[in-house]
């Protein structure tokens, strides 16, 4: 077994799918032909409070009743801050935030940057950082940038911190997001949930922003 293949044993050796092996391997930092593309037309402005993608979304949506209720704000360039108050329902250990939530923080807000190339993107590949806990109550600042675009693969990068926005790194996060058709979702989402989106004209107007024609 080779120790430094994260596949399970028996997806490993000759046999093994190439798309495995791609798929496993690919870095989540950009190739060097990776572009830098400008802010979409569509994007909101520098300053803007972007809204939720999904009221239910558990990273953003205001009616998700535990959700985490991030907000989250566009940059100057092709990137992001955003806010997440770690709340007791959020606990892992006692007094602290469970890693797990903060990697969905940090995916959420990496998440955000679609709004500024204004096409749609599902996580890929999402590597995390866990530089010090987190404690109940705290703000984690987070600041998320695009660090390359090749072809549908969006490279990104963030940095959490706590105690202000130019407090110490509570966590770090590298992504590699890769753009997707509107039906990405009605394919695979349950189809009352996608059909309560559709319905509603406010959400169905936001997925429709999102279209992408790679
Ligand atoms: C309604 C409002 C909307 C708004 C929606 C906004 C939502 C934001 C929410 C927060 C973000 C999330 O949590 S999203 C939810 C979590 N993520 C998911 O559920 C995604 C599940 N995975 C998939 O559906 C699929 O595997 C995809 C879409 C990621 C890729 O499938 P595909 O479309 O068939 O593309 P494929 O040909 O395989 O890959 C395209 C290129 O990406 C590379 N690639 C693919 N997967 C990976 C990977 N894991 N790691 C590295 N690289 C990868 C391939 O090597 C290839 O590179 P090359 O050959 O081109 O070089």
């Amino acid at each position: 077994m080779n120790r430094s293949d994260p596949t399970p044993p028996a997806a490993q050796g000759p046999d093994r799918p190439a798309a495995v092996r791609a798929v496993a391997l690919a870095p989540t930092t950009p190739p060097a032909d990776a572009v830098l593309p400008p802010r979409a037309p569509e994007a909101p402005a520098p300053g803007a409070l972007l809204g939720s993608h999904y009221d239910h979304c558990f990273g953003c949506g205001p009616q998700h009743p535990q959700g985490l209720r991030l907000t989250v704000v566009a940059g100057e360039g092709l990137d992001v801050t955003a806010e997440f108050t770690v709340r007791p329902g959020h606990q892992g250990g006692p007094g602290l935030a469970h890693g797990g939530l903060l990697v969905t923080a940090m995916d959420e807000t990496l998440g955000s940057l679609n709004w500024l190339l204004h096409s749609a993107a599902v996580t890929g590949r999402l590597e995390t950082d866990f530089v010090r806990p987190v404690p109940v109550d705290s703000v984690l600042h987070i600041h998320a940038w695009i660090t390359g675009v090749h072809g549908r693969k969006i490279y990104s990068a963030a940095e959490g911190r706590i105690g202000g926005p130019d407090g110490p790194v509570a966590i770090r996060a590298q992504g590699l997001f890769v753009q997707v058709k509107l039906e990405h979702f009605t394919t695979h989402g349950r189809p009352e949930d996608i059909k309560k989106a559709l319905d509603d004209p406010d959400q169905f107007k936001r997925a429709r922003a999102f279209e992408v024609n790679p």
